[in-house]
């Protein structure tokens, strides 16, 4: 019998409040000092260290001839995957696709500033992004989704996934078929802290690429950390989190039953059921082993152990506000409003980087097929990120052009400035000294 980890929230004091705050990852520190001898040994031997990495932590049967995805691989795939799953996928896709695409930015805008004066943006995919695929505590089609799509939106010329493989030595079949259909054609065969190195440094077979994306375990988000000097690592996606927000005009079971949504990733994720209603509180603590009796063993043990540990359970607060006032403090990755007016509360939350509304919008659906990226930021990212995003694969320049009636007024004012912070040649540039050069104008 699983003792649920309950807080009434108002009797707690500052400190038992700030340690609701902390997830499994606030402190990697022994993940970073583990990592790094694997990073080392990738970045020497590449393939070699690879191909035994492979071996050693997912006891799967690599070669270093072996670690590139084959089209032979990509088309047995197709046929180990059944017709229904395929069908889920390419609806998930096209959803997923709807939805990046209209984040997609204009590829130029320009602005007359001021007469004759321009400037703006202008947008282009950055040339090459590897993209993890977990796989470890299960296996995440729906991240190849997530992930490629809007790569594959942006434009990157050079895409490649890596992900861990399976004991058999191969890569999860669907995680094939998803890779396939949303338009990425490499698949390496590593995962954890030695993928992550072999995409920042290169080996003989994998190319190396200039940014890596998506969700891992504390060994990718470590050797992430680790490598942020060498390869763009975009934004921290570790161990998955929610809240379930509820207030007091729905059942508590069903409270309950999203609850467990990402307790079950693994005992490293967090989740709370926060709401100011005892009777939802009651109800959820009531419906729970029902439905644990309905998941798989090992799902239940994760989930059991998150919701009676250290990160996650039930908070009972004193008021709606307070509640509110917990949820922006704590910046979930993932949040549910379950209310029967959800649009009520929205407004008074700012502090999440996924808001999904009313009773019909549960974390699954947003998982794996509503439109929006599932690769969200973790551990209070959430303050300062968003989601993954079609901005995530496209850099911007910035375009200035000034034409010669504007000329004058911004050399005189930049000839001031250039004297003020003591900068001769920028002044210069824009003295007398230019005008005898410029072309003569009539
Ligand atoms: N934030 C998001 O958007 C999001 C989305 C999906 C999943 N997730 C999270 O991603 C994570 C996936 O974790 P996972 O374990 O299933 O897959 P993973 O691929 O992230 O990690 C598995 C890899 O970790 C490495 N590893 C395992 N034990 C190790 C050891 N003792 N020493 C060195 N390396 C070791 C291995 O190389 C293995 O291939 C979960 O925490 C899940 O909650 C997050
Ligand atoms: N919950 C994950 C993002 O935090 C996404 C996912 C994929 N499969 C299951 N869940
Ligand atoms: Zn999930």
């Amino acid at each position: 019998m699983t003792e649920v980890t309950f807080h009434d929230y108002s009797k707690l004091g500052g400190d038992e409040k700030a340690a609701l705050l902390r997830r499994s990852e606030t402190d990697i520190s022994t993940f970073i000092e583990k990592v790094a001898p694997i990073l080392e040994a990738v970045r020497t031997e590449g393939d070699r260290a690879v191909a035994r990495f492979g071996r050693d932590l997912d006891k799967a049967d690599v070669s270093e001839d072996k670690i590139k995805v084959t089209e032979a691989e990509f088309d047995a795939a197709f046929k180990a995957v059944s017709e229904d799953v395929i069908e889920a996928i390419t609806f998930g896709i096209e959803n997923i696709r709807h939805f990046h695409e209209e984040q997609k930015p204009e590829a130029m805008w320009l602005k007359e500033i001021k007469p004759g004066a321009f400037a703006g943006d202008r947008f282009t995919p950055i040339k090459s992004v590897a993209l993890y695929v977990p796989r470890g505590k299960g296996s995440f089609p729906s991240v190849t989704m997530m992930t490629s799509v809007p790569a594959v939106v942006a434009g990157v010329p050079d895409l490649a996934i890596v992900t861990p493989p399976a004991p058999d030595g191969g890569v999860d079949a669907a995680t094939l078929v998803a890779a396939r259909l949303a338009g990425v054609k490499t698949v390496y065969k590593v995962g954890g802290a030695q993928a992550v190195a072999a995409v920042a440094y290169g080996t003989e077979t994998i190319k190396p690429a200039l940014k890596i994306v998506g969700p891992g375990s504390p060994w990718v988000v470590a050797a992430k950390r680790s490598l942020a000097g060498i390869i763009d690592t975009g934004l921290p996606a570790g161990p998955s989190e929610a809240i379930i927000f509820a207030d007091d005009t729905l059942h508590g079971g069903l409270a309950a039953l999203d609850l467990l949504i990402e307790a079950e990733h693994g005992p490293d994720s967090s989740a709370y059921l926060v709401t100011h209603s005892r009777r939802v509180a009651d109800e959820a603590l009531a419906a729970l082993p029902d439905h644990w009796a309905r998941m798989t063993e090992q799902r239940v043990q994760f989930s059991s152990m998150v919701l009676s540990g250290k990160c996650g359970g039930i908070i009972l607060t004193s008021s709606v506000e307070e509640s509110y006032d917990f949820i922006n403090a704590y910046a979930p990755e993932h949040l549910e409003i379950l209310s029967t007016d959800p649009f009520a509360h929205l407004g008074h939350i700012t502090e999440a980087a996924e808001i999904l509304l009313g009773p019909h919008t549960p974390v699954s659906i947003a998982n794996f097929c509503l439109g929006p990226n599932a690769v969200l930021p973790t551990s209070r990212w959430a303050r300062t990120f968003g989601p993954l995003s079609v901005t995530d694969f496209v850099k911007r320049s910035s375009i200035g052009y000034v034409t010669a009636p504007a000329y004058p007024e911004f050399a005189k004012r930049a000839h001031k400035l250039a004297e003020y912070e003591g900068f001769s040649s920028h002044a210069h540039a824009v003295s007398a000294v230019r005008d005898t050069y410029l072309p003569k104008r009539g």
